[in-house]
């Protein structure tokens, strides 16, 4: 039934905090944690359609059902099914295994993988490959898939296949070497998810390919700074890979961009407790209120009045070259202190704004990223806004005397990032 032995995914096991910790910030004793046993997961796996796919195959076949499924450890199962989903098991597998220079550094850029193992769902059982979910851990989950190449068939294709890939979204693939088959936005202002489909896809065209990018990111007038660099970090070394490797031809391959909304909207937050000048955000989304409860620019004092906590003013710190440059490149902007954060949420759920109600859920999705966040014991905690390569069932690797650079992939993504570039200049003045 199954060809792997292990579970796909152990997750790394991380020490635990004990409440204390997380709450009071009391430093952690090692010698303590050494002997509290690891908690392993003991459930059984359950699996779903996974409901994060913004492009790709997913209507049924009669009854059989041809998208992505999620796993309850972690990971999405991808269906393999035809010719070009078993060369995409061989990509992966080969990728695992493999020791040439270029491969190990693709294997950098693309979602982690797990071997195969048949699953059954929706009364078929069917094989699927194991990769761990992008998206994980995400509480607002905006992703977009940009199809990669002005060619987007290999070299096995038919007469057919080669015509209808020449024919949809021809225009935007003759203009930029991309094309977005997909994606979905929850908005920073309001939480509202907004899903773009293939078809909204294949009328893109000229500046509405920028528009579309932009409202990817969250933006109106302007965007934000960090999101903007940290997605730009992940696109340049994949970059300079791609002008560089000879190893393989990624026909039809996509690039998912990943970020979560709920920490793009405590980035914007935070950016206005630095900068008074910083624009990190999209317009109309109205700037925080410095009251007596906004902890931005202010410390708790230790006293709560009638109307909630009660900060000590904080002069605003100007930030030298240096230090937004390294600001830029490496992590979102981090939780001042567990007491601010927690006051956050204090505030919301004791609403002296008088507006419980429509804040309950958002509350709720903040508190559960704030511990998450607070308990993660990684001293660098991973970037909330990232890029991978997916979708190799049409990948070709290079024999010896074929090796050069793929200049289809290459260019495409040239293109991508140049607009994201664009989007970095605009925010020049922006202050992280
Ligand atoms: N590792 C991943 N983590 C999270 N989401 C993923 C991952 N891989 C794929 N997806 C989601 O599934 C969608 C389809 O993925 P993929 O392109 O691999 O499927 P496909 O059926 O081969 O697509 P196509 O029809 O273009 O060949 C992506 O747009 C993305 O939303
Ligand atoms: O043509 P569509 O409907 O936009 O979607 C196609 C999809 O039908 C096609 O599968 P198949 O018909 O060849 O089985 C996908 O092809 P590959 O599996 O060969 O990649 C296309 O990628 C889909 O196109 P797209 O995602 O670009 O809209």
């Amino acid at each position: 039934m199954s060809n792997v032995s292990e579970p796909p995914l152990r997750r790394s096991i991380r020490r635990q905090r004990s409440i204390y910790q997380v709450h009071y910030a009391i430093q952690r004793r090692d010698d303590e944690m050494t002997a509290r046993p690891l908690v392993q997961p003991t459930d059984p796996l359950e699996i779903q359609a996974f409901a994060l796919q913004v492009a790709g195959h997913r209507k049924c076949e009669d009854t059989k059902y041809l998208g992505l499924l999620q796993c309850n450890n972690g990971t999405i199962l991808k269906p393999i099914i035809k010719e070009a989903q078993k060369r995409e098991v061989d990509f992966y597998k080969r990728l695992a295994s493999t020791t040439d220079e270029d491969l190990l550094e693709l294997r950098t850029f693309v979602p982690k993988y797990f071997g195969c193992r048949k699953f059954t769902y929706n009364g078929y059982e069917q094989d699927y490959v194991i990769l761990e979910d992008l998206t994980l851990r995400m509480l607002e989950p905006c992703i977009m898939d940009v199809k990669i190449g002005k060619r987007t068939w290999d070299p096995l294709a038919t007469p057919e296949k080669i015509k209808n890939e020449q024919t949809k979204y021809a225009a935007c693939k003759q203009q930029y070497g991309f094309c977005i088959p997909g994606f979905q936005v929850y908005r920073v202002t309001g939480g509202k998810l907004c899903k773009y489909n293939k078809d909204y896809g294949k009328k893109l065209q000229g500046q509405a390919v920028k528009d579309a990018i932009r409202t990817y990111l969250n933006g109106g007038a302007v965007v934000c700074r960090a999101l903007v660099l940290q997605t730009l970090a992940a696109l340049w070394r994949l970059q300079r890979w791609a002008r560089a490797q000879q190893a393989v031809r990624l026909y039809s391959a996509s690039l998912l961009l990943v970020y979560d909304a709920a920490r793009l909207r405590t980035c914007c937050h935070n950016q206005d407790a630095l900068a008074p000048r910083a624009e990190c955000r999209a317009a109309g989304l109205p700037r925080r209120r410095h009251s007596l409860h906004s902890t931005p620019s202010a410390s708790f004092s230790g006293q709560l009045s009638a109307r909630g906590p009660v900060y000590r003013k904080l002069q605003p710190v100007r930030l030298t070259p240096l230090t937004l440059a390294q600001d830029s490149f490496s992590q979102p902007p981090p939780i001042s202190s567990p007491w601010t954060e927690a006051l956050a949420s204090f505030n919301h759920n004791h609403s002296f704004d008088h507006n419980y109600e429509d804040k309950l859920c958002k509350i709720k999705m903040d508190y559960k990223a704030m511990l998450d966040q607070l308990s993660n014991d990684d001293p660098k905690p991973s970037p909330w806004a990232t890029v991978k390569v997916i979708d190799f069932a049409h990948a070709f690797f290079n024999e010896e005397e074929e090796r050069a650079v793929d200049d289809n992939f290459r260019e495409g993504l040239d293109n991508f990032v140049a607009i994201m570039e664009s989007f970095l200049r605009e925010t020049d003045d922006q202050v992280i």
